[in-house]
């Protein structure tokens, strides 16, 4: 990629999220990650060509040198900063302005540093064959994954029903989306197949912004406001059929659109569950996990476990990541009287904001802070910094997503030694054909600003305060209806079964 021959016609609208826009490229598996910022300020940039380099060799440095360390190098691409010509910014921005979703453009993308992130594209991998299937990729905004235990939790609710579920609630009722959806991420990150199988259903049938599906660098799949739910599963049912259909010994040859999806689901527990460095997964650590990790307002009926969990493998990018999540261990009622005291130094000693990195760098000596927190609150700033410095980390766990890739192994790609050194690994993942090779990592691992948390404290009350004010009960219609696509996918097999031969 040659940064001075850059052309808008080599890229293409991708995605985007609260802060940034990723455009990919139409060839190689790259995309261009590029900063957004309130509409308001589009005639005046919020910040100066050497601020906005900084915010993202920020990002750099902090998924590099921090995040990588704690939830394992191998899920991270931390990618590179680059300097692009300011006309190809501008005309690329014209040229994806049509294709973005309408409810994303309160804000605008920058297009007055040039600065953006280089990254790999990894929902096309560059291993990936044209001839060949096409891989498929699922990203999951998984959420936080346990119930806060923090003696600091004032509102008793909090230790039962989880954020995610409670926030649902709040949104509906502030109108972001139309219906509550049934995931709960404690069911995700349970490490027990049959909650894990029944979260990932609910993220299907309600994927919001949890969950995204992409074949060949394509979304196939995601949350489209105001369309035919019934419509989307089955064109997803038509993407994914091929990929689960051969190999398999079925009644007249032809596998129910609900065996597509169980195998659909099975394929990416197991890629969930594994170690993302082959095998069969780590040494199991977290037996206790399931136990402590029942979510009230789950609708997983926990009479329906047949088997105890094995926990969740500790080489596993679910482990790893709420391991990080849970260095949030004061909750955010707990945290909040430390970062006023932060607060407070600062204002006292404007200069120490410098020397306490709450801005950065995000290097070795920053891990270093967190790391080394006492575990008593000594009265210090040094305690007040470490606890907030854990949070953020902890913050950024919690909003990050996981990005499961699936390639169809074809006879010759298993003969084909050279697969193997590039990380891309190699296993049965399920018990029956087909086999996929997989790679899982782990994106947008940016800082969270110091300055956010008083808004996480407003958040939480508002989230705790709605929830207790509507007792978990919902407007009419903002349930997802029984059984939803599920039961579509049952009736398009009846359907089926009996079609006139
Ligand atoms: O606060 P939350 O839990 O609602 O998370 C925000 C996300 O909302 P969600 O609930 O996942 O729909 C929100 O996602 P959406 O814009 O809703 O897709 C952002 O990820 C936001 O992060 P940032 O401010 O852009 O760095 C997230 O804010 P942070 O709290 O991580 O700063
Ligand atoms: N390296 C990548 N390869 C492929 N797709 C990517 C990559 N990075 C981001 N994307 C896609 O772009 C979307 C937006 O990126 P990202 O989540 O980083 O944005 P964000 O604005 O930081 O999100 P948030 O709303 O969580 O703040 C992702 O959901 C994903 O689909």
């Amino acid at each position: 990629m040659e940064l001075d021959k850059m052309d808008e016609n080599d890229w293409k609208y991708h995605g985007e999220g609260n802060k940034s826009l990723v455009v990919s490229h139409v060839q190689l598996s790259r995309v261009l990650r590029l900063l957004k910022y309130p509409a308001e300020d589009s005639e005046n940039p919020p910040q100066t060509v050497e601020q906005a380099f900084r915010q993202i060799q920020n990002i750099v440095d902090f998924s590099s040198n921090v995040m990588s360390s704690l939830l394992g190098e191998k899920f991270i691409h931390s990618g590179e900063v680059v300097k692009l010509p300011l006309e190809f910014v501008r005309q690329l921005s014209i040229k994806v302005q049509h294709q973005r979703p309408a409810w994303r453009c309160e804000k605008v993308m920058d297009i007055y540093s040039g600065c953006a992130l280089c990254l790999p594209n990894l929902t096309s991998p560059a291993l990936h064959q044209p001839t060949h299937t096409p891989p498929l990729c699922i990203e999951i905004k998984p959420k936080c994954g346990f119930l806060p235990s923090s003696k600091h939790v004032s509102k008793d609710i909090k230790t039962k029903v989880c954020r995610f579920c409670m926030h649902q609630h709040y949104k509906v009722a502030g109108g972001k989306w139309k219906r509550r959806s049934l995931y709960c991420p404690l069911d995700l990150f349970s490490g027990n197949r049959q909650r894990m199988h029944f979260a990932i259903r609910h993220l299907i049938e309600e994927p919001q912004n949890n969950l995204k599906i992409f074949k060949g660098g394509q979304c196939i799949y995601s949350s489209k406001e105001g369309s035919d739910d019934a419509m989307d599963l089955t064109s997803l049912l038509h993407h994914l059929r091929p990929y689960f259909q051969h190999g398999n010994i079925r009644i007249n040859s032809h596998m129910t659109s609900k065996a597509v999806l169980n195998d659909f689901i099975q394929v990416l527990v197991n890629a969930l569950l594994s170690g993302g460095g082959g095998g069969d997964g780590g040494v199991v650590t977290d037996r206790q996990g399931e136990g402590r990790s029942f979510c009230e307002a789950s609708v997983f009926n926990k009479e329906r476990i047949r088997h105890g969990s094995q926990g969740l493998p500790s080489d596993s990018v679910l482990f790893r990541t709420l391991q990080t999540q849970m260095l949030d261990t004061l909750d955010i009622e707990g945290l909040y009287p430390l970062f006023r005291r932060v607060e407070q130094h600062l204002q006292d000693f404007p200069k120490e904001r410098t020397r306490l990195q709450m801005d950065g760098p995000y290097n070795e000596a920053f891990l270093e802070k967190l790391q080394k927190c006492p575990t008593e609150d000594d009265g210090s700033v040094e305690y007040a910094v470490a606890k907030v410095h854990q949070y953020r980390v902890a913050m950024t766990a919690k909003d990050c997503s996981i990005m499961v890739t699936l390639v169809p192994r074809s006879e010759e790609e298993e003969d084909d030694e050279g697969l193997s050194s590039q990380r891309w690994l190699r296993d049965f993942l399920s018990s029956r054909p087909p086999a996929f090779s997989y790679s899982v990592s782990i994106l947008d691992l940016d800082p969270k600003p110091f300055d956010s948390i008083p808004r996480q404290l407003r958040l939480d009350q508002k989230i705790v305060s709605c929830y207790l004010r509507t007792g978990g009960a919902l407007p009419k219609g903002s349930m997802p209806p029984h059984s939803g696509i599920f039961a579509a996918a049952e009736r398009e097999d009846c359907t089926l079964l009996f079609h006139p031969v």
